[in-house]
Order: structure tokens, then sequence, then C-alpha cells
């Protein structure tokens, strides 16, 4: 591809990078409009270019030179001038261009209104009634309240049917009285509620008549909307600091006969009327669309985090000279030794590969989403265990990634000046939020299960769980010819998926024969259940990577995709790191791979991945701007160390 046609070349950048996109197979905006789409690959072209001529929300400092108060402070600040711009900037209903937004002004650690657009609204929008959007709706979208969303508890947070908060009917007073019974029920964790809301919807066992009826979600008020004090019968704060998202105040909560109306129950599947009867909702488990709908948006911004750590440890690796591969030539890139680019072409394909899947994952939602408001139901088990299987798979791997562009980074990479850290530790958060990684697998396992029973009954189950009903259909490795094509890969692919999936539904159907209770014989397997549930969604990642590169129409951007979808399917098949041969294949388009990512600097706040690849003197620069060099001698010294050290010499002296 001629060198003038790669829009990341510019004038002046480190010539060890502009070396590298010259070599550029192919047209990095076009890809970028692959990897994003092209609406929102072209709406964060616009967002990054009117975000420039704005300077109050350029960052003040790096972040990492911040204390906790002021990378708070510095992200209400932001969040309060992004409010005069907003809706000039962005579509605030798309939700990709309002996390777009997001990244680049706010970046990854966290902001006051994150849970208020996360799952504030999505709550509203899933489960009030017309009448209380009305109400509560179209202010949170406005941003006259904040919200967040108050499920998990100090003592509970897995086991849903566990939540010790109670929500009463009084008939008499047609209210719900709120309570935090034991320390173990404080809501523990939620977003942005220590300091910044001033609503939550709270998850309580709603009671009626001594009677538990399970998890429903209550419009609950926390501060006063002027003063924005506390609430009478409230108690609340911040968790403290955290492994990363510091920018974030997690809270706590504790509610003591705090009374609410009876129209604060949200109501649009359960219902509460006044003399206190109670209707069902028409499936089980809508009280749980608020989870649906951020493990569904999880899996791109998952991929986005794994993006961000590999453009900057790909970039770094093209201007970090260490060693020789020949001795009689100069020290070589780092890129150039295999072991590098073992240690990140994998995951730079499966960073496509991820974008690829949470864009499925998305527009899954959407469709579900649009069933259910015609009323029907049928579609919200295959999207929980779908979302289930992604949320819990792409969490870890691009934890796993991350820390691999980490390492690859070497001794730089542990500066918070590559700002790997928190990329990391906003990436394992994941794997944790939302349902822990481990039990969200099980959600999975539970509908392979079914569909494995299915199949055992003679019935063909339909969708990604069809190839089960190839049961018989051996095909392994060792079958796969050099050259067959990637169906050959993807059939392997599903043998493997499916074999494993049959063994764990053997072995529960051992221990169930066996007189264990169902329960007993489940725990007994979950290590294999929660293996085919990671086979299926690897596979799924798989086949629709596959399918999606099918449809490239550019030739050049469709056999970068090929190149690393072989890559893919090869790595996940055996893996292992992938053969040398497709690690030389992408190797020239190394660089130009990751700057179709189009992260700007502001973006990325990574010294190390800087786009113009002037590494070196920024460092320096970064060092000298450190709080701890503006005084020579640290005050802290001066009361701590230095009479300790005065004080050691006298003593020696005496
Ligand atoms: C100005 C600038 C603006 C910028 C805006 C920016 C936008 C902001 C972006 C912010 C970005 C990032 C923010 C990060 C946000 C982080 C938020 C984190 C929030 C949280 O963590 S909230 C708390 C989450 N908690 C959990 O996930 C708890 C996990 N537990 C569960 O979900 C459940 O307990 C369970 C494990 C699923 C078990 O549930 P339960 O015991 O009720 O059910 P069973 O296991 O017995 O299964 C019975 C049956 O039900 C099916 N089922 C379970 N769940 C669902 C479901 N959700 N949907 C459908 N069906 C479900 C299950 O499959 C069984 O079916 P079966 O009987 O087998 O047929
Ligand atoms: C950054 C962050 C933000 C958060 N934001 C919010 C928020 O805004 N609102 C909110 O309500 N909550 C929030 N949470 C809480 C989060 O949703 C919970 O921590 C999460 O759901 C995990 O639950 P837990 O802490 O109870 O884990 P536990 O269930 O205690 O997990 C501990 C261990 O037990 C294992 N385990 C538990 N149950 C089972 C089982 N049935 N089978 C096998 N193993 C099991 C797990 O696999 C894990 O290894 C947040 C958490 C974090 C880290």
């Amino acid at each position: 591809m001629s060198a003038h046609l790669n829009a990341a070349l510019r004038e002046g950048d480190n010539p060890e990078l502009t070396e590298e996109r010259r070599k550029a197979t192919f047209d990095t905006r076009k890809l970028a409009d692959e990897f994003f789409g092209s609406h929102l690959a072209r709406r964060r072209r616009e967002i990054a270019k009117a975000i420039d001529a704005i300077p109050e929300l350029h960052d003040t400092k790096p972040l990492p030179f911040m204390t906790r108060e002021e990378k708070v402070e510095e992200a209400a600040r932001k969040v309060f001038t992004l409010s005069k711009h907003i809706t000039d900037i962005v579509d605030l209903s798309n939700n990709r261009e309002t996390q777009s937004l997001n990244e680049m002004v706010i970046g990854i650690e966290g902001m006051p209104i994150s849970l208020h657009f996360a799952m504030f609204i999505p709550a509203l929008q899933g489960q009030a009634d017309d009448e209380q959007k009305r109400e509560w709706l179209d202010r949170a979208i406005r941003m006259e309240i904040i919200g967040t969303y108050a499920q998990t508890e100090l003592g509970h947070g897995t086991n849903l049917r566990m939540l010790e908060t109670t929500a009463t009917y009084d008939k008499q007073n047609k209210e719900f009285i709120l309570n935090s019974p034991t320390l173990t029920s404080l809501k523990w964790w939620p977003g942005n509620m220590g300091k910044s809301c001033n609503y939550a919807i709270v998850v309580a066992n709603l009671i009626i008549d001594d009677k538990l009826l399970g998890p429903h979600s209550f419009m609950v008020q926390l501060r006063d909307e002027n003063s924005h004090e506390t609430m009478p019968n409230i108690q609340i704060g911040d968790i403290g600091p955290k492994m990363a998202y510091n920018s974030s105040d997690n809270g706590f909560l504790k509610l003591s006969n705090l009374r609410i109306p009876r129209r604060n129950m949200l109501m649009k599947h359960a219902k509460v009327q006044e003399d206190g009867t109670y209707k069902k909702p028409p499936h089980e488990k809508l009280a749980y669309s608020a989870m649906v709908h951020v493990r569904s948006h999880m899996i791109t911004q998952h991929a986005m985090l794994l993006a961000y750590a590999l453009s900057i440890s790909t970039r770094y690796s093209c201007i970090r000279r260490q060693g020789y591969i020949d001795p009689k030539k100069d020290e070589v890139k780092v890129i150039e030794y295999q072991t590098q680019q073992h240690r990140l072409f994998p995951h730079i394909a499966r960073a496509y590969a991820f974008a690829f899947a949470g864009t499925e994952s998305i527009r899954k939602f959407e469709i579900m989403k649009r069933s259910l408001e015609a009323g029907n139901i049928e579609l919200i088990a295959d999207l929980h265990a779908l979302t289930s299987g992604l949320k819990a798979v792409v969490t870890y791997l691009a934890g796993q990634g991350i820390e691999q562009a980490r390492q690859a980074c070497g001794g730089h990479g542990y500066s918070m000046a590559s700002y790997m850290g928190e990329i990391y530790g906003v990436g394992i958060a994941g794997c944790t939020y939302e349902g822990e990684n481990l039990v969200m697998m099980q959600q999975l396992g539970r509908y392979l299960i079914k569909a494995v029973k299915s199949v055992k009954e003679g019935k063909k189950p339909t969708g990604y769980v069809a190839y089960l009903a190839h049961a018989g259909q051996r095909h392994s490795l060792i079958d796969c010819r050099p050259n067959e094509g990637y169906a050959e890969h993807i059939r392997a692919f599903e043998h493997i998926a499916r074999r494993q999936t049959f063994r764990a539904a053997e072995r529960l159907q051992k221990y169930e024969n066996s007189g264990l209770s169902t329960e007993q014989a489940w725990n007994n397997c979950t290590v294999e259940l929660n293996r085919a549930s990671r086979l299926h969604t690897r596979l799924f990642i798989a086949c629709n990577f596959y399918e999606r590169v099918l449809d490239v129409e550019d030739m050049a951007v469709r056999e970068v995709l090929e190149d690393l979808l072989h890559l893919h399917l090869n790595y996940e098949l055996i893996d292992i790191a992938s053969y040398a041969l497709e690690a030389k294949k992408i190797r020239p388009n190394a660089v130009s791979l990751v700057d179709s990512w189009e992260i700007t600097d502001r973006e990325h706040r990574s010294v190390l991945g800087r786009r113009d690849g002037h590494v070196y003197e920024n460092l320096f620069k970064w060092a000298k701007s450190s709080d701890l060099n503006q005084n020579d001698v640290l005050p802290s010294h001066k009361k701590h160390l230095l009479p300790m050290m005065l004080n050691a010499r006298k003593q020696s002296k005496l």
C-alpha cells in the first residue's frame, strides 16, 4: 500500500514508527471502520476533534500524579464542563458514542455518573412503567438527578436470593418500609453511591403479609436535591481506595425504617397493588435486566481496554531497541524477537475478535429488548446464556492480554507512565463485577446441559448450540489439512466444544444416578461444566470472527483480517503461541493494526504508547513533573526520616 494513504503518518514522528507505518498493506481508516463499525469510527473522529477544541475538557495533569481526592474532583469538574457541551458532541441515546466521549475526556478510572448511565437509566428503561418513566427517566436523562444501582451487600453479591435488605409493604399507609437489618445487609460497592448520587435503585427482598417474594427494585432518594445532605433514616459513605477505579466513589448504604411510597417500586413487570395484591412478572428474571444490559456492553468495553494495552506495547516495541539478532548489526527493535511477536500478536487478533463479538452481543440485546416490548419473553434465556459466557471469557482473556502487553514493555511497563497498571486494574474488575466469572460460567453451563438433554431426546437445538446435535461427527485437529480453509478449523473447534459439553453432561448424569442431590451432583461437575462453557464461548467468538471477515468488502482490509483470523483460530485451537508463519505475516502490519484502533494520545494517557513514538524525552518530562520532585527534600522526610537519622547519628556519638 502506498505510504501516503496511511492516515497515521505525520511529519515529525519518531522515524522508527514512520518506518513501520510505511509497511502497512491496508488503509488504517478502513480497518477502523470494521473494528468500530463505520458510523462509530466516524463519530469517534468527530468527537476527538470536538474535544480538542475545548481546553477545559483536557487533563490538568496526568491522572497517576493525582491524589484520590484530586481524581474525584477532576472527574466531577469534567462532568460539569461536559454537561454544558454534551448534546452538541454526542447523541446521548447512543451508548457507544457516549462511552467513547467518556473514555476520551474522563478516562477509564471512573467518574461520578458512570453508574447513572451504565445501570440507573437502563434499569428505569427496563423496569419502570410509563408513569414512573415520566417521573424519573426524563429527569435522569437531563441529569437533574444522579442515580446508581444498589444491589450488592457486604455479605452477599452473587447469591441474589439471599440479599438481606428488606422492603416490607405497609398496606395501611401504602408505603414500603426499607431496612438493612444486619451489618452484612449494608449495600456495599455501588458505584458513585458514596458521595455523588442523590438517588439509587435499591434491590431489596419484597415482603407482603410476611411472605418473602424475592428481590425487587425500589427507587430511593439518598440525598436532598438542594443541599445534597443525606436524607433521614439513611447512612451513606465511600468504601475507600480500590485496586483501580479510584476516581469513582463506590459506596455503602444503611437503611433504617425508611418509608417510601408504594409507587417507588419499579412496576413495569412485577406489581404491588394498593391492597397488597402481588402480580408476578411474566418472566421471573426480568428484574435482572440492568445486569444483562451491562454484560452485553462489557464485551466491546473490554476489547477496547485490550486495544489500549496492545497499541501502547506494540508502538513501544517498535521504538525500543535492545540486543541483537545478528551481532554484526545494530541493536534490534524488540518487536523483531519471535517471543515478542508471540506475546503480542495473538492478543491483537483477540482484540479484533472480541470487538466483533461485542458488537454482536449488543445487537442481540437490542433484538431481545424489541421483542420483549412486543410481549415476547423467548429470547431472554438465550441472551442471558450468551452474555454470561462472553462476559466471563472476554474479561478474563482481556486481563491476560493486558498483562502480557505490560510485560512486553519491560521495566517501563511497570511505571504508571505506561498507564498499564490502571488499564489492568480496570480490566480485571470486569472479572468480578456484573457477576463473578466462574459463577456466570455456570449460568451458561445450565443452558448447555439443557441443550444436551434436548439432543438426547432427538431434538435439534438451533442457534449457537446447533452444533451440539452433530454429535458423532468426529473431527480432530489431525484431520485438518493445510489450506483446507477456516471452516475446517471451526469444525475441529466445534468437535472439541461438543465433546467437552457431553463429557460434563454425562458426568452430571452419573452423579445424579448415584443418588446425590441435584445441587451436590452439580457442584461435583462445575469444573467440567465451566470448561464446556469456556469452549462454547470461545467457539462462538471464533465463528463470529469468521463470519464477520466474510462480510468485509475492501480486499486489503479483508486480507489482513484473514491473517488475524488464521492466527486466532490456530492460537485458540492449539492454545499455545501460533506458528512462525503467522507471526511473520502479521509483523509488517503490527503498528498499523494497532493504529487502526485510532486511539488518541488524550485517550491513551500513556507516555509509552504515544502516537508520535517520542517516548524517552517524554518519560524524562514525566519524571520531572512528579509531585515528589517539587521539593529537593520532602517535608515528610524532614519530619520523619531526617530526625531518625540525626538521632541515630547522635546516639552513635554518645
Ligand atoms: C457526561 C459523560 C457521559 C458519559 C457516559 C458514560 C457511560 C458510562 C459507562 C460506564 C462504564 C463502565 C461502568 C462499569 C460499570 C460497573 C458496574 C458494576 C455493577 C454491578 O456489579 S451491579 C451488581 C451485579 N451483580 C451480579 O451480577 C450478581 C450476579 N448474580 C446473579 O446474576 C444471580 O444471582 C445468578 C448467579 C444469575 C443466579 O440467580 P438466581 O439464583 O436467581 O437464579 P438460578 O441460578 O437459580 O437460575 C434460575 C433460572 O433463572 C435463569 N436466570 C438467571 N439470571 C437470569 C437473567 N439475568 N436473565 C434470564 N434468566 C436468568 C437461569 O438461567 C435459570 O434458568 P433455568 O432454570 O436453568 O432455565
Ligand atoms: C469495581 C466494582 C464495581 C462494582 N459496582 C457495583 C455496583 O455499582 N452495584 C452493585 O450492586 N454492585 C457492584 N459491585 C459488586 C459486584 O457486583 C460483586 O462484587 C460481584 O457480583 C461478585 O459478588 P461477590 O462479591 O458476592 O463475590 P462472591 O460470590 O463472594 O465470590 C467469592 C468467590 O466465591 C465463588 N462463588 C460464589 N458463589 C459461587 C457458586 N454458587 N458456585 C461456585 N463458586 C461460587 C466465586 O466464584 C468467587 O471465587 C462492584 C464490584 C466491583 C469490584
